[in-house]
């Protein structure tokens, strides 16, 4: 068996978006795809099950998160994290690197590895690459992320210099080459993905590319950007890196981002993405609709019997009818309930919210693979603008 098997399906004559198959250890993926993020081994407040009924096909996972807790023991008790968190579908971990930089922990990186303390309970840890492959070994994730440093766009309002970007690119080419090798001691039988750096430079981008390329590994992902650097550098990176990767491999662009970015992204020849934002903003009443973003904590939302999205089909807005308002069902929850349950702070009203926002995201990716397989993902893509701004 194949650790990973990508199919090209249909690509768009005017972009380098493109339609594909990505088969996994635990199952196949239609791409482009949008991953729901489940760090702790848990997509917060969603059940497995719901998640498969709204069309999640993969969903991620964290290194480092799983390692501070519960621990490898545990997680090797049950042979990694599908039984775990009892998910039965693909899953795709990320290397850990983000994750302390993230943090802000007190680390300290050097040619072996990342130095930091435990924000569990305080121990002196270090992570390598060759302790992150083991780590996901254990999770025995489909796919397995490098370890890498994500370059920062900034350090104490500092912007990273060409000469800060390129120490850190050949830093992760470098952990990348171990990763390589640690992956193969273990005799993992998932896929490692290399992850390109270069901060916002694209010729160091180029250079970060070709060397991983250079590897050979089954497939990519666009590191160091939605870390707070300014839309346009995003934008700019996101047009520069992707389509430049191989095109017979998956591309991943990590930790991207709204549904603008989304269809920009897929624009750009992005298969994968992951996001908290349709899962975070859930729980602070920002809901994503066909039309615009909704603040549920909006008072005008007080006796609104609509649902969050007259045209969404989800549990939350069309109950189990799965008939939507626009269409006459009447079988979901209102604006004034939810609005209600926030101003409770009553716990179902983030569950709702969640299931809602993601529903959104996986539709959203839903319909753009039915513009591509028809041809159309030009006209989606103008229709798709258009409603968004209309507003709700
Ligand atoms: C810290 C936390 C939870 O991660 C999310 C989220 O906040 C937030 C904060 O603002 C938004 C944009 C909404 O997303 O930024 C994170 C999403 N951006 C992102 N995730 C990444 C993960 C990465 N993993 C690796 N191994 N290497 C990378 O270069 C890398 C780059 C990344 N960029
Ligand atoms: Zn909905």
């Amino acid at each position: 068996m194949t650790a990973l098997q990508f199919d090209l399906l249909a690509t768009d004559p005017d972009s380098h978006a493109r339609r594909g198959t990505l088969t996994l250890n635990h199952g196949v993926v239609q791409t482009p795809i949008f991953m729901p993020v489940g760090t702790y081994g848990t997509v917060k407040g969603v059940m497995p099950r719901s998640l498969e009924e709204m069309g999640a096909q993969i969903i991620l996972g964290n290194t480092f998160h799983l390692w501070m807790r519960p621990g490898l023991d545990v997680m090797g008790a049950f042979g990694g994290l599908h039984a775990f968190e009892q998910w039965n579908r693909p899953i795709l971990t990320d290397s850990g690197g983000f994750q302390v930089w993230s943090l802000g922990a007190m680390r300290k990186i050097s040619e072996e590895g990342v130095k930091f303390a435990s924000p569990v309970n305080g121990d002196k840890l270090l992570l390598t690459p060759e302790v992150s492959m083991q780590i996901q070994t254990v999770l025995n994730s489909d796919i397995v992320m490098q370890f890498d440093e994500c370059t920062p766009y900034e350090t104490q309002g500092r912007i990273t210099t060409e000469a800060e970007a390129r120490r850190s690119m050949e830093l992760s080419l470098r952990w990348a080459k171990r990763c390589q090798a640690e992956f193969a001691r273990l005799q993992n039988p998932n896929a490692l993905f290399g992850i390109v750096q270069g901060g916002m430079f694209e010729h160091l981008r180029e250079e970060s590319l070709a060397a991983l390329v250079e590897m050979d590994f089954p497939g990519y992902a666009v590191g160091g950007v939605s870390v707070g650097e300014p839309k346009e550098d995003m934008r700019r990176i996101t047009a520069h890196t992707p389509h430049r990767l191989p095109a017979h491999k998956p591309r991943y662009l990590m930790g991207v981002g709204t549904p603008e970015d989304l269809v920009e992204g897929v624009a750009q020849g992005v298969d994968m993405f992951d996001c908290v934002m349709p899962t975070r903003n859930a729980r602070n009443g920002t809901i994503f609709t066909r039309y615009g973003d909704l603040k549920l904590r909006n008072a005008r939302h007080r006796n609104d019997p609509q649902p969050l999205d007259p045209s969404c089909t989800c549990h939350a807005c069309a109950g189990t009818a799965g008939v939507p308002w626009a269409d006459g069902g009447r079988g979901g929850f209102s604006r004034a309930y939810l609005h209600h349950l926030d101003r409770c702070g009553e716990m179902l009203g983030p569950m709702l919210a969640t299931i809602h926002n993601l529903h959104y995201y996986l539709n959203l990716m839903r319909e753009i693979r039915e513009a591509l397989d028809a041809g159309r993902f030009g006209e989606f893509r103008r229709q798709f603008a258009s409603d968004r701004a209309r507003g709700v």
